[in-house]
């Protein structure tokens, strides 16, 4: 029997409670703009189940989703299905009884898991088709940034949804995954999708992307979003605008993927987006060993946002691929600002 030095586990928490669910948002355990909004709002389901809320349970929702949403402040979406779930609580609250109450919402969180991942297949094909129509080659190669897989939605995924799609198209030459750090989802998390997978991918890091772009014939970058604004403006994983600018750079098209649940109209630009900056260990050491000299300082923001004119491929959701000057009208009526 050969020594097996490594053991790559898939491993599942359960969360019995909107407070398991706010601290695993909190240190990470759960992330993925998607994700965040739909395991938060499954631990309300967890509790509702169990009757909390007793003759109140609108006010149990409310407290709860005003907690899960102040775990991070960065991505719309759990900030948005909270609105939203609040204003189907209490018009519901109208003509039912407290026990049905607590199932009607149930049910709206639910449907959250079918929903995100139907939007993600179709952004997934959206993508794969606007890529595929601006090149005569029979394969693309695609760079990414972070973890925008199963391991951060519902399913399928957003940007990684676009390789997928393309994937399965037979049509995905390979895709280039920065390990995006400090947090390392993509060499963690999408460079596990995608061995688990069988997707042709090859793990660089972050700093090799502009090396890559020149080198390695990269047909587009496309990567997510945890906000994208009434301008065009995304915050998404910090490094992502430097992969914009050098994407400018080397003439590549540079796309957003991201469900309409991820923008925000509230926000005009980029300039009023929240940047959530988080522990310095999470750079200073790596599953508690340290790698940098104690003592130093740290910045760790989490994000970073990309300016709508560097976003030149395009915007892909469920609706289309819309330039950022577009993306307000396409989205007007589906959306209402926050
Ligand atoms: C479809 S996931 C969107 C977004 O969320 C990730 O951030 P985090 O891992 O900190 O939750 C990353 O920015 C992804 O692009």
């Amino acid at each position: 029997m050969t020594l097996e030095a490594i053991r790559y586990r898939t491993a599942y928490e359960e969360l019995r409670s909107v407070q398991d669910a706010f601290e695993a948002i909190k240190c990470m355990k759960v992330r993925g703009a998607p994700a965040i909004a739909i395991v938060g709002c499954l631990s309300l389901a967890v509790e509702l189940r169990a009757g909390a809320g007793g003759d109140d349970p609108v006010t149990f929702i409310r407290e709860s989703l005003c907690h899960l949403t102040s775990a991070r402040p960065t991505a719309v979406n759990m900030g948005r299905a909270a609105r939203e779930l609040m204003e189907f609580a209490e018009n519901e609250s109208m003509e039912k009884n407290s026990e049905q109450l607590r199932e009607s919402v149930i049910a709206w969180i639910e449907d959250m898991l079918e929903r995100d991942v139907n939007d993600n297949r179709k952004i997934g094909n959206y993508g794969a088709q606007h890529i595929l129509s601006g090149v005569p080659r029979a394969s693309v190669t695609i760079l990414t940034h972070c973890n925008t897989g199963s391991l951060a939605t519902a399913g399928y995924g957003t940007a990684l949804g676009v390789v997928r799609s393309l994937h399965a198209l037979s049509r995905l030459k390979r895709v280039y995954c920065t390990e995006t750090r400090p947090y390392n989802q993509g060499s963690r998390l999408t460079a596990y999708e995608a061995v688990a997978e069988g997707i042709p991918a090859t793990l660089i890091t972050d700093s090799m992307a502009a090396l890559t772009m020149r080198e390695m014939d990269i047909t587009a970058v496309v990567v997510g979003a945890d906000r994208v604004v009434a301008n065009g403006d995304t915050a998404n994983k910090v490094g992502t605008y430097q992969l914009a600018i050098a994407a400018k750079h080397h003439g590549i098209p540079f796309y957003v993927a991201a469900p309409s649940t991820s923008c925000d109209l509230s926000l005009e630009s980029g300039r009023d987006i929240i940047i959530e900056v988080r522990p310095s260990e999470e750079l200073t050491s790596i599953n508690g060993v340290p790698i940098a000299a104690p003592g130093i300082e740290v910045w760790n923001p989490a994000f970073d946002v990309t300016p709508h004119q560097l976003i030149t491929g395009g915007i892909i959701t469920e609706l289309g691929v819309f330039l950022p000057s577009e993306l307000q009208a396409a989205l007007t009526g589906r959306l209402t600002a926050l």
